[in-house]
């Protein structure tokens, strides 16, 4: 039986040679999330089957001549068989996740464990949108969040601090999450909206007052960006299932809908118009392609810029915890396990190499671990 398998971005290892990725290697702990305390203590004899984040090759002439295209299949299959091979079984696919979570286990069941280390100290709560609030859809503009996840996201803002971090654009994802209470960073982080400033503040203006404080480090770009979106509109415009998605400080290019015979022409128009623009780079996502600013600016940077703006940065009482399922989110994974400033917690139906010390299987863990929190949170003082 095929077996369901959403973002799998790269089959590193083979049915009959896996191999076990260790990511990042683990700074001094600064706040007391040792690793000792954390999951990955205990390994498994038998190696498990892991999959790596594919990184596309340079700038060539030809998309062919790249491997943008390997990158763009294996982005989001949907089927475990056409990766691991057709002698893999559903239960072959439960063995490999099993044992992967023993790498990175449920923070479901180490609800406990993470609830201890948070004792005594304050909890700030970041959240990635599509894959990990709202499930994956075709048609990017439906991508709704239920109503109980809404529900669960409003209770936990009345106990902690809780932003949402997005590829999209701030304006939209915060039209689908419509929660006035959160912290909202969109365009990959690129485009923050901060916490409210107090009236006393003589240095505040009256929209960052009423509103917040705005920090949008790619603001230059939004000319080019614009430019970059309607070339794009133009150029995919008879590509049947091709939409192009302005995400304000990115574009995103999505192939989820296009015939596989077609994908090709959607990464030579991109290959294309990325080579007019040298300040311009390509990410991969789940069948998107998208074009970013070449600036050092990433989730990660977003989670340590509305750390600092909360007044929560470098603080030995605060624990950051972020949930995310994305190539993008694996930089804010990586800036809280830096240091172990905090847990990365990676949604994910299938074993992949992450950041993240902890996981969860799908949207409707997350909103279990969402009010998981909410329980503790109303338990301790
Ligand atoms: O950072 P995120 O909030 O996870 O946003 C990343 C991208 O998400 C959206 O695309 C993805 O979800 C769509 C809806 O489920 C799906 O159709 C698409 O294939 C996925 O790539 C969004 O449309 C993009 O703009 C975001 O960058």
């Amino acid at each position: 039986m095929a077996v369901a398998v959403e973002d799998v971005m790269d089959l590193k290892a083979n049915h009959s040679a896996p191999v076990l990725n260790d990511p990042t290697p683990v700074n001094k702990p600064r706040l007391g999330i040792h690793d000792s305390l954390g999951p990955r203590t205990h390994f498994s004899q038998t190696p498990f089957l892991t999959i790596a984040w594919k990184k596309p090759g340079g700038v060539l002439d030809d998309v062919r001549s790249t491997n943008w295209l390997d990158a763009m299949k294996s982005s989001s299959p949907r089927n475990v068989t056409k990766y691991y091979g057709t002698d893999f079984s559903s239960n072959d696919a439960d063995m490999a996740y099993r044992d992967w979570m023993l790498k990175y286990p449920s923070a479901l069941t180490s609800f406990e464990q993470i609830a201890n280390n948070a004792r005594g100290k304050r909890i700030a709560l970041f959240l990635d949108y599509d894959g990990t609030l709202s499930p994956i859809v075709d048609n990017p503009d439906h991508a709704f969040m239920s109503n109980a996840m809404r529900a669960a996201v409003r209770n936990i803002a009345k106990y902690i601090p809780t932003a949402i971090i997005s590829g999209r654009s701030r304006e939209k994802v915060r039209k689908f999450v419509g929660l006035k209470e959160l912290y909202y960073a969109g365009s990959h982080g690129m485009d923050i909206m901060g916490p409210v400033r107090p009236p006393t503040d003589h240095n505040a203006t009256n929209e960052e007052v009423k509103e917040g404080k705005l920090y949008q480090p790619a603001s230059e770009f939004l000319p080019m960006i614009n430019e970059v979106f309607v070339r794009l509109v133009e150029l995919t415009k008879n590509i049947q299932g091709a939409k192009v998605e302005n995400n304000k400080f990115c574009v995103s290019v999505h192939y989820r809908n296009v015939d596989e015979k077609s994908w090709t022409t959607v990464a030579q128009y991109v290959h294309d118009t990325l080579k007019q623009y040298s300040r311009l780079r390509l990410t991969h996502g789940r069948m998107v392609l998208e074009i970013r600013p070449v600036l050092k600016w990433d989730k990660g940077k977003a989670v340590e810029f509305l750390l600092e703006s909360l007044g929560l940065s470098n603080c030995d009482d605060v624990v950051p915890i972020y949930v995310g399922d994305d190539r993008t989110d694996e930089d804010a994974f990586k800036f809280l396990r830096e240091g172990g400033r905090g847990y990365g917690i990676l949604v994910s139906p299938a074993p992949k190499e992450s950041n993240a010390y902890y996981s969860l299987r799908d949207p409707s863990e997350v909103m279990e671990f969402i009010n998981s929190l909410v329980m503790y949170k109303k338990s301790v003082p």
